[in-house]
């Protein structure tokens, strides 16, 4: 199993350059992040490139922060918003060799917030050229209110889009919260998956503490023959991202031969 360091939860008292480089010297095999438009897309590609690894995701900005907001793509009455941060998502994804960009929907519900979100959707398909474009649902604990809860509403849109690029975002914290029924789930998802996301339940702290036993996901990932980087989303204890690390080790071995 590899994985990818979130920057958005880890080494967050280093500069996104700097963190990229102890997410290399830390041992991952990839980065991901979640706002990184405060720093030049210049640096980033500089750190990607000295270090070897590449950066999986971003996301869209959370548009007024200030007021609450998280995300605008499914807002009926923010779409020019909604374009433009799609655009600066690509834009930033595209100079920095990013593998997929997340589409952040924001607090809104109802036939408007899902037809707008539909078409916000398309419109970032339709431009996302190599790029991967992921929606993720968010428990309603930390995110109460949020557009996009399950894994099922979020099938239902990537059928409904169906586009290519479109992916579902499985984070197993979000989806143990909300639904439970982890690794069946993930196995019938497979198909649709992006990126898949770990961290304890329910605290969102380590992956090695809490209700979710990542040993078993992993195993059951590698049967399924799924690759590619995990994506670490959890907040270590006292933010000291090397001390929390232990996890690596304790939840996988590679299988021998
Ligand atoms: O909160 C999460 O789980 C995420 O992955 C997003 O990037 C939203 O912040
Ligand atoms: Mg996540």
């Amino acid at each position: 199993m590899k994985f990818s360091a979130n920057l958005g939860f880890l080494w967050t008292e280093l500069p996104l350059p700097e963190a990229i480089h102890a997410a290399a010297n830390a041992g991952f095999a990839a980065v991901e992040c979640h706002w990184p438009y405060a720093t030049l897309a210049d640096d980033v590609r500089a750190a990607l490139g000295a270090t070897g690894l590449r950066m999986l995701g971003l996301n869209t900005s959370r548009g007024d922060v200030a007021a609450g907001e998280n995300g605008v793509c499914a807002l009926p009455d923010h779409v020019e918003q909604a374009r433009a941060s799609i655009d600066q998502a690509l834009t930033y994804a595209a100079a920095t060799g990013t593998r997929a960009v997340h589409i952040m929907a924001g607090f809104a519900a109802g036939p408007n917030a899902r037809g707008t979100f539909i078409e916000n959707l398309t419109y970032a398909c339709d431009n996302a050229g190599d790029h991967l474009i992921l929606i993720e649902p968010l428990n309603h604990f930390d995110a109460p209110g949020y557009f996009l809860s399950t894994t099922e509403q979020a099938e239902a849109i990537i059928a409904e889009v169906g586009h290519p690029n479109l992916r579902l975002m499985f984070d197993c914290y979000h989806v143990q919260i909300m639904e439970g029924d982890v690794s069946r789930r993930l196995a019938r998802l497979l198909p649709i998956i992006g990126h898949i996301q770990i961290a304890g339940a329910p605290s969102r702290g380590r992956p090695d503490q809490g209700e979710l036993n990542y040993s078993f996901i992993f195993e059951e990932l590698t049967r399924h023959g799924y690759d590619l980087p995990l994506g670490a989303e959890y907040r270590p204890e006292g933010g000291d991202t090397c001390a929390s690390l232990g996890w690596m080790d304790t939840l996988w071995s590679a299988p021998a031969g």
